[in-house]
């Protein structure tokens, strides 16, 4: 591939978001990685400009996939073999607070874990590895400062009035199922801003791949902490889903073209670059081969022989 030619930003589609707009198909692809197939393949387009950004929708094109069954390591694993260095991952969420209106954008800085150990969470999770990465600040940090102007620059312009949050927490929580109104006031006062299903174990494997992260969260509810609203159900969820899955193509397409062209700017792309270094045990005979060739996908700086 060609320097003009890499692909160095990738996008996730969450609910409502299947595609990109405005972007020429240059071909799909469907790496079967170390742990298996990407939820779909991986579109590889072209913005007009001719650079190229790698796009799959989280939960399969036609939304088949259940939060819980996301297949979140190929998923990454598959985006860090393509040459992607950071990721802008979409996601519906609810709100926790009343000053972010369904409509509005969110770009967190922090995670609580209400997953329930169902999802495979790391890469080295049964092998003869042991790592443990960095994850104080789930996302990326510079990543974040950077979009916090450019997201908020769309949203004046074409928000209709959506407002962009910064500095807020995510819980995410396991689902399928909405939570109860207890759980949902519990959040609040644990300090979560915003409520999802899939923002783990996507943010820690992306930590694990030396991937920069970042989460741009819609919310589409007040899910079911406000005493005299109805508690939120899915559609709820679908009357704001593609106003706000318009409005992230809108942030997309006037924005990947800078974040791409930025990569050599102080490191907004590559700030985790490294950072698995001090994360990994040290190598030891007891470490298998096979389990050492297995992360090399991921990590070749660190298990290549
Ligand atoms: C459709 S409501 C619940 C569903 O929506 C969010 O999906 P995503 O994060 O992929 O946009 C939420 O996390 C749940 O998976
Ligand atoms: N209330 C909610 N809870 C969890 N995930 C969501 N995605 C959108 N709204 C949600």
């Amino acid at each position: 591939m060609s320097e003009e030619s890499k692909v160095l930003v990738g996008v996730i589609g969450g609910s409502g978001l299947y595609h990109l707009d405005n972007l020429t198909l240059i071909k799909q692809v469907n790496p079967e990685t170390p742990w298996g197939f990407p939820s779909s393949p991986i579109t590889i387009c072209a913005l007009p400009s001719g650079t190229q950004v790698a796009f799959l929708a989280r939960h399969g094109a036609g939304h088949t996939i259940a939060p819980s069954a996301v297949p979140a390591r190929a998923n990454i694993a598959a985006l860090k073999s393509l040459g992607v260095r950071a990721i802008l991952a979409f996601s519906a969420v609810g709100s926790l607070r009343e000053e972010i209106a369904p409509g509005d954008f969110v770009l967190p800085s922090q995670i609580i874990d209400r997953t329930k150990g169902v999802r495979p969470a790391s890469f080295f999770e049964g092998t003869s590895v042991v790592a443990h990465a960095s994850f104080g600040d789930p996302f990326s940090n510079r990543l974040v400062h950077w979009l916090e102007s450019r997201v908020a620059g769309v949203l004046a312009a074409h928000g209709a009035g959506a407002k962009l949050h910064t500095d807020k927490c995510v819980v995410c929580m396991e689902g399928p199922q909405f939570s109860t109104r207890a759980e949902s006031k519990m959040y609040r006062q644990w300090g979560g801003d915003i409520i999802n299903m899939s923002v783990l174990p996507e943010a820690k494997l992306a930590r694990e791949a030396e991937l920069g992260y970042a989460l741009v969260a819609t919310a589409t509810d007040y899910d079911s902490w406000r005493e005299a609203e109805d508690s939120v159900t899915a559609a709820d969820v679908f009357k704001v889903l593609q106003n706000n899955a318009q409005l992230s193509r809108t942030v997309a397409a006037t924005i990947l073209d800078e974040l791409h062209g930025a990569a050599e700017e102080g490191g907004i792309l590559t700030e985790q670059v490294g950072s698995m270094k001090f994360s990994i045990m040290p190598r030891s005979e007891k470490q298998k081969d096979e389990d050492r060739h297995k992360l090399s996908y991921i990590l070749p700086t660190y298990f290549t022989d």
